[in-house]
């Protein structure tokens, strides 16, 4: 009998802990040992509802980790993501997180605790983006002097912009045109803008209502133009590939891993 994976879900009471906690009950040789709630979340007692029956013990991030688990998941927010980082550090175990928004110096600290624990971000779990991340990066590529404009939309109750997987996207093709996004990224433009300079990536954002992640990136030459589009229907997918990332990475020696990796996708 091989032993279950045991998963630890932090920021169980937002819409993504939801999703977690049901893909990880759903999951085969995978155990919700934990559900990890802010003091004083409003949320807290529809988290403990929810695990009704003793799927597994809701405690606040304030306290420590008393379920033995072998990986935290953590889609939270920016604010919380250095409480997740610290909670695995503290007890030597795996970090899942999805997390978007991140600074430059959380990921510099992610890499430095990668030195201790296996950890793996990323900006979406699904299986579609990572196939039109990939497409895109070889489309731009090869079409190299053809403009490229990326567009996203999301639910209105989404702090950051743009998303992290259009900047990832973006990232994508800027390495592929031998540029940074630092270099190329624009994020605003407005009447003082002037006209589109070569090799910008431009970004741009919807929020509304109830959608639950859509991207586009454009491919603009002179009379033609192509648009790869990819359209999330429901947080199940991200939740899901979380849960299979999350048990590819228990166990692994520290380091930086990536959603590629787990899906055999890397170069
Ligand atoms: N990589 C991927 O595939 C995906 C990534 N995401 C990312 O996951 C994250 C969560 O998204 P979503 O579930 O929609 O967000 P929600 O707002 O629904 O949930 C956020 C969770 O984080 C907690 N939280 C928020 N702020 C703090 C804080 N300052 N300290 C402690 N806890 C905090 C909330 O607790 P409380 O209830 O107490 O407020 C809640 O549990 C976002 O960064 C989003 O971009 C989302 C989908 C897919
Ligand atoms: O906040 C969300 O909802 C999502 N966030 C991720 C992002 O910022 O890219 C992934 C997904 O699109 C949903």
């Amino acid at each position: 009998m091989i032993d279950p994976i045991r998963v630890a879900v932090f920021g169980a009471s937002g819409r993504m802990g939801a999703a977690l906690m049901r893909a990880t009950v759903a999951t085969p040789r995978v155990q919700l040992v934990a559900a990890l709630v802010r003091a004083g979340s409003v949320q807290a007692d529809a988290v403990v509802s929810s695990l009704h029956g003793g799927a597994a013990e809701s405690m606040c991030f304030s306290e420590s980790l008393s379920a033995a688990a072998d990986v935290l998941i953590d889609f939270s927010a920016a604010s919380a993501f250095d409480q997740a980082l610290a909670i695995a550090l503290e007890h030597k175990i795996a970090l899942v997180s999805g997390t978007t928004g991140l600074s430059e110096t959380q990921y510099q600290t992610l890499h430095a605790a990668a030195r201790e624990i296996p950890i793996l971000w990323a900006s979406n779990f699904s299986l579609g983006i990572a196939m039109l991340t990939r497409l895109a990066r070889d489309a731009a590529k090869a079409l190299a002097d053809w403009d490229c404009e990326i567009s996203e939309a999301h639910h209105r109750h989404k702090q950051d912009a743009p998303s992290g997987t259009a900047l990832s996207i973006g990232d994508a093709i800027a390495k592929a045109r031998a540029s940074t996004l630092d270099d190329s990224a624009i994020y605003a433009r407005t009447a003082k803008s002037g006209a589109r300079k070569a090799g910008e990536i431009g970004f741009s954002v919807v929020r509304g209502g109830d959608i639950v992640g859509e991207h586009t990136v454009f491919l603009i030459g002179e009379g033609e133009r192509i648009e790869l589009t990819h359209r999330a229907q429901s947080r199940d997918i991200f939740a899901a590939g979380a849960v299979r990332a999350a048990a590819w990475l228990a166990g692994r020696t520290p380091g930086v891993y990536t959603i590629e990796n787990v899906l055999g996708l890397s170069d």
